[in-house]
This record gives structure tokens, C-alpha cells and sequence, in this order.
């Protein structure tokens, strides 16, 4: 069974035997307002060796890869929370429903507007070149001020450190709230693509992915989900994620420069009601 599929079955056993049900959450359901409850484990410690031709993707439903990524260049390359950019540059609506009152048609002064504002794509691009084996190549979304400005959710990937090891380049997200069913794989691989952008504009190899998740939950109405992938029988097939070999700048790559070969899931699709 491939390294991701296996995670994710003993991930979703161990919330259903041993999780902990919230109290009060924020979430609801938007169908009938309901609140939206979830039962948790937490510091969960995935890591993946990139080198090794590991993945973050499991075959147990189909992973939606390229809106995956498209997020993390809207994020890291346009540096903006603009909505109007996620559903015309990228055909994205996911974040709809996260619009901000405050500064309406983006999510608020989150994600791409922090990475602009506080210019962390370009420090750590320069910082890793200027000082590999700098020990302080953080990149953190998790910004008070930032939150002050508008409203809007708070990150839930918010921060990555980067490690120069020889000839790869290592990288650990930490992530304090994960909707592990739906947005986990989603999670892991736009981060092992932001992996592969830094390394090659660095001219490293990436190397090892390791995904920290301090709340990991399973919401209410997904169980029935969670439980027929157990069941479901994993595809034996080893997914590769290929990034044009012609390119090095960070800000020249585009969706077109990425391809999953090999990568086989177990269909149908299944439906979530989202929490929102
Ligand atoms: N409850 C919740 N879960 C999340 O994953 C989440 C939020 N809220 N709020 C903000 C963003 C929005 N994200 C989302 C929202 C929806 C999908 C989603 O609908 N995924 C479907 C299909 C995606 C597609 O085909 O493009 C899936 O089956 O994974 C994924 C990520 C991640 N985030
Ligand atoms: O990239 C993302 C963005 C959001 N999520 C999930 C995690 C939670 O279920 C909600 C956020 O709710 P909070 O109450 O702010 O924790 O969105 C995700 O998994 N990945």
C-alpha cells in the first residue's frame, strides 16, 4: 500500500477509536446551520522523502491536484487574497464562501496579502541563495497585525521552514487545523510543489516534506466517507510529480509546468457538505 493511503487509513481508525469530540465550534453547515462538529487527534507528524519519490496523495478517492497548486501560486506568485484572481486567473471557487466583509471580493489581509505585505517570498528566495545553511529560513503567514486589519479566516497551513542539507532542500509546514478528509492531500502536495519551485530556483533537489498537523479532525456528517475509505482497497501505483525540467525562476512556473503521471484513484468521487 502506498506510504499516504496507509497514513491516512491508521489516521482516520485512530480518530474514530481514540479522537476527542469538540465542544461549541465555530464551523456550521450551511444546508440547515447546524454546527458543524468534528472529533480530533493532535500533533500528527507526516513526512514524506521528496528524493525518494514519496507523496502526500492517496488513490482512495481522486485528489484534486491542479487546483491544488493553482492555490499555492495564487498564494506565493500573485501574493494577493483577491477572490476576483482564485475564480478568473485559476477557475477556483473554493474560498467563496470566505469573502471578507471587511475588504470585500478577497479573503481579507490573509495568505497572498501577508506573503505581500510582509514581502516572504522574496526574503526567503534571496536568504536561502545569499546563506544556505542559514538556520532561520522561516516563512510565517501567522500574522497579528495582519489579523487586526480585516476579517477573514486565519491561516490553518501558516508556516514553513526550510533547510539546506548538501544538494536538497527540506521543508516542514506546520498546519494548526487540518480537515484531513478533505484538504489534507490537497494540503500536502501544493506544499511539496512549492517545495520543488524553491528548490529549483535555488538549484537544489528537494528533499524531505514533513507535515506537522496540530489539530487533525474528521467533521460529523464526513464519517460514513471516512469509514468506506478504509474499506476501500487501495491502487497499487507509484504517482510522480514532474516539474518542467526547462524552467529555474520561482515566478516563471505555471500550472502548464507540472504533471502528475502515474497516479491512479479509486472512483466514484465522494461528496462532503463543507463546514463553513
Ligand atoms: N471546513 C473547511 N475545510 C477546508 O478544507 C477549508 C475550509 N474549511 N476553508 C477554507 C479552505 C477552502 N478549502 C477547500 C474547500 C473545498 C474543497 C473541495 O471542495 N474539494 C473537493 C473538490 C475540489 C475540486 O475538484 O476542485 C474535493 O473533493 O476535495 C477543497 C478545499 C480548504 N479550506
Ligand atoms: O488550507 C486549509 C484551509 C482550511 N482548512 C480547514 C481546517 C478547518 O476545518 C477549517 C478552518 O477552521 P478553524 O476553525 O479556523 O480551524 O478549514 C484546511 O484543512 N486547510
Amino acid at each position: 500500500m502506498n506510504k499516504a493511503d496507509k497514513i491516512f487509513k491508521e489516521t482516520m481508525i485512530k480518530i474514530l477509536e481514540e479522537g476527542t469530540k469538540d465542544e461549541g465550534p465555530r464551523p456550521y453547515y450551511p444546508s440547515d446551520n447546524a454546527p458543524a462538529h468534528s472529533t480530533f487527534i493532535t500533533h500528527q507528524v507526516h513526512t514524506y522523502d521528496i528524493s525518494k519519490g514519496e507523496l502526500p496523495i492517496i488513490t482512495l478517492r481522486p485528489i484534486a491536484i491542479k487546483n491544488a497548486i493553482k492555490e499555492i501560486l495564487w498564494i506565493y506568485q500573485d501574493q494577493t487574497s483577491s477572490l476576483d484572481i482564485l475564480k478568473n486567473k485559476y477557475n477556483i471557487h473554493w474560498w467563496d464562501e470566505w469573502e471578507s466583509k471587511d475588504r470585500p471580493g478577497t479573503i481579507g489581509q490573509r495568505y497572498g496579502a501577508t506573503v505581500k505585505k510582509h514581502n516572504l517570498m522574496n526574503n526567503l528566495l534571496d536568504e536561502i541563495k545569499k546563506n544556505p545553511y542559514g538556520r532561520r529560513h522561516i516563512m510565517n503567514l501567522w500574522q497579528e497585525e495582519d489579523f487586526k486589519e480585516t476579517d477573514g479566516l486565519k491561516p490553518c497551513a501558516y508556516e514553513t521552514i526550510w533547510t539546506v542539507r548538501g544538494d536538497y532542500l527540506d521543508m516542514s509546514l506546520t498546519q494548526r487545523s487540518s480537515d484531513f478528509i478533505v484538504a489534507g492531500h490537497i494540503n500536502g502536495m501544493q506544499y511539496v510543489a512549492l517545495l520543488m519551485m524553491v528548490a529549483r530556483h535555488c538549484g537544489l533537489k528537494p528533499g524531505k516534506f514533513t507535515h506537522y498537523i496540530i489539530n487533525l479532525h474528521l467533521y460529523d456528517r464526513h464519517e460514513d466517507n471516512a469509514k468506506l475509505m478504509i474499506e476501500r482497497e487501495s491502487i497499487d501505483c507509484e504517482p510522480k510529480l514532474i516539474l518542467n525540467p526547462e524552467k529555474t525562476d520561482f515566478y516563471s512556473f505555471t500550472i502548464d509546468d507540472f504533471e502528475l503521471v502515474g497516479y491512479e484513484s479509486v472512483k466514484p468521487q465522494l461528496k462532503f457538505e463543507l463546514a463553513i
